[in-house]
C-alpha cells in the first residue's frame, strides 16, 4: 500500500533527497513519503540492517530507494556517501538532516564527554552535513535543505546538551539562509515536541514513563505523529515554500506556549500517512486513536 500523503503526486519526480536516519522512526516516514511522491531518495545510518530493512520495504511499495551507511559525526564518511549518490543519482536536491538524539540526565550528572558526545552527534554531525552537501553539490546547483531539530524555546529539562545542539542549529539555519540563497540553497528547520514513535522507545523505562505521564500539558491533549512532521518537512522542501527561507517550524501542537493543562481528551484529529509506527505499550495505551495507527501497515 503507498504511503497517504496529502501532496500531489510525481511533486519531487525529478528529485534526488537524502534522508540522515532514515532507516527508523521521522526519517523512515519521511523516506517513504518523500519516495511516494517520485523523490529517489536514499537514507543513511549506523547501522545497515536498519537502512535493508525499511529499503526493503519501500522497494516493496514501487518507491525509489537506495542506501548508503555513514556516521554523521565522521567527515569521511559523509564525503565518501556524497560522492557515491552523485556518481550513481547524478545529483542531489533534496538534504532532511534527521539523524540525531541524546540520553536524558540533570545537567549535573552529564560528564564532559556525555556533553561532547551530544553536541558532535546534533551539533557538529549537521553542520558537517550541510558543509558537505554544500561542497559536493548544492554550492554551484543549489538545493533545499530540511534541519530536523527539538522543540527548545525554554530550553529542555535534563537535556541540556541537545537543547544547546538543537538551538545552535536554528541560529545556524539562519546564517546559512543569508550565505546561501545567492547559491539558490533554502534551508529551514523543524522542531517536534513529543512525538510517537521509535524514538521514545528507545529511552529508559523511567524516562518514557515520564513522558507518557506528561501529555496532558500539550494543549493539544496529545503527543505528534511521525507522519504530522513529514508532512511539515515536505511540505518545507516542496516549490510551495519556495519564499520560506531561515526559518524554524515548532511542531509540538503549542506545547511550548502553555504553562499549564487546558484539556486532557484530544479535539484535534490526527493524520498518521497509512505508516506503521514502532511504538509500545506505554504510549499505546495512553490514547485509543493510537491504537488505529498501530494497526495501520503498508
Ligand atoms: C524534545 C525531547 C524529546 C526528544 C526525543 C528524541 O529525540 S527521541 C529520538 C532520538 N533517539 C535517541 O536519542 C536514542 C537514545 N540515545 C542514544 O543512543 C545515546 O544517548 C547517544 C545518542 C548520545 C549516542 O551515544 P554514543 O553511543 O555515541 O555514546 P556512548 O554510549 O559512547 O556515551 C558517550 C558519553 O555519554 C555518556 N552517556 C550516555 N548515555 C548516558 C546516560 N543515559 N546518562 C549519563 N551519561 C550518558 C556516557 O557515559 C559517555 O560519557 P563518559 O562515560 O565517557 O564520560
Ligand atoms: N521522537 C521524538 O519525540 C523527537 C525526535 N526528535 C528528533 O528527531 C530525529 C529522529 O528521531 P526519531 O525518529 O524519533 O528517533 P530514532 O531513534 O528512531 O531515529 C534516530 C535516527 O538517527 C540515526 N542516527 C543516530 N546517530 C547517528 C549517527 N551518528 N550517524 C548517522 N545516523 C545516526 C539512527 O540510525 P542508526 O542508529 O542506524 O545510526 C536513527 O535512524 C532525531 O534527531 C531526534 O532527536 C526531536 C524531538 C522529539
Amino acid at each position: 500500500m503507498a504511503y497517504k500523503s496529502i501532496f500531489k503526486p510525481g511533486l519531487f519526480k525529478d528529485d534526488v533527497a537524502l534522508v540522515t536516519g532514515g532507516g527508523t522512526g521521522i526519517g523512515r516516514c519521511i523516506a517513504h513519503e518523500l519516495a511516494s511522491l517520485g523523490a529517489t531518495v536514499i537514507i543513511a545510518g549506523r547501522k545497515i540492517e536498519k537502512l535493508q530493512s525499511t529499503a526493503q520495504e519501500m522497494r516493496n511499495a514501487g518507491y525509489k530507494v537506495d542506501i548508503t551507511q555513514l556516521d554523521i559525526r565522521n567527515l569521511d564518511e559523509i564525503k565518501k556517501s556524497l560522492n557515491y549518490i552523485i556518481s550513481k543519482h547524478g545529483k542531489l536536491t533534496c538534504l532532511v538532516n534527521n539523524a540525531g538524539g541524546q540520553f536524558a540526565a540533570p545537567a549535573s550528572e552529564i560528564s564532559p564527554n556525555g556533553w561532547k558526545t551530544v553536541i558532535d552527534l546534533n551539533l557538529n554531525g549537521t553542520w558537517m552535513m550541510c558543509w558537505a552537501a554544500y561542497h559536493a553539490w548544492m554550492g554551484e546547483h543549489g538545493g533545499r535543505i530540511v534541519n530536523i531539530t527539538a522543540a527548545a524555546r525554554n530550553g529542555i529539562p535534563f537535556m541540556a546538551h541537545t537543547a544547546a545542539a538543537r538551538a545552535g542549529i536554528m541560529n545556524l539555519t539562519k546564517t546559512l539562509c543569508v550565505e546561501w540563497a545567492p547559491h539558490g540553497i533554502r534551508i529551514n528547520s523543524l522542531a517536534p515536541g513529543t512525538i510517537v514513535g521509535s524514538g521514545m522507545t528507545r529511552y529508559p523505562i523511567s524516562v518514557q514513563q515520564t513522558a507518557a505521564d506528561n501529555h496532558w500539558m500539550n494543549p493539544s491533549g496529545r503527543y505528534g505523529t511521525e507522519a504530522e512532521v513529514s508532512s511539515a518537512v515536505v511540505y518545507l522542501l516542496s516549490p510551495g515554500a519556495a519564499y520560506i527561507n531561515g526559518i524554524t517550524v515548532r511542531m509540538d501542537g503549542g506545547r511550548d506556549l502553555s504553562k499549564t493543562s487546558f484539556q486532557r481528551e484530544s479535539k484535534i484529529p490526527i493524520y498518521d500517512g497509512g505508516l506503521s509506527v514502532e511504538t509500545n505499550e506505554l504510549f499505546m495505551k495512553l490514547w485509543g486513536d493510537y491504537k488505529q495507527i498501530g494497526k495501520s501497515k503498508l
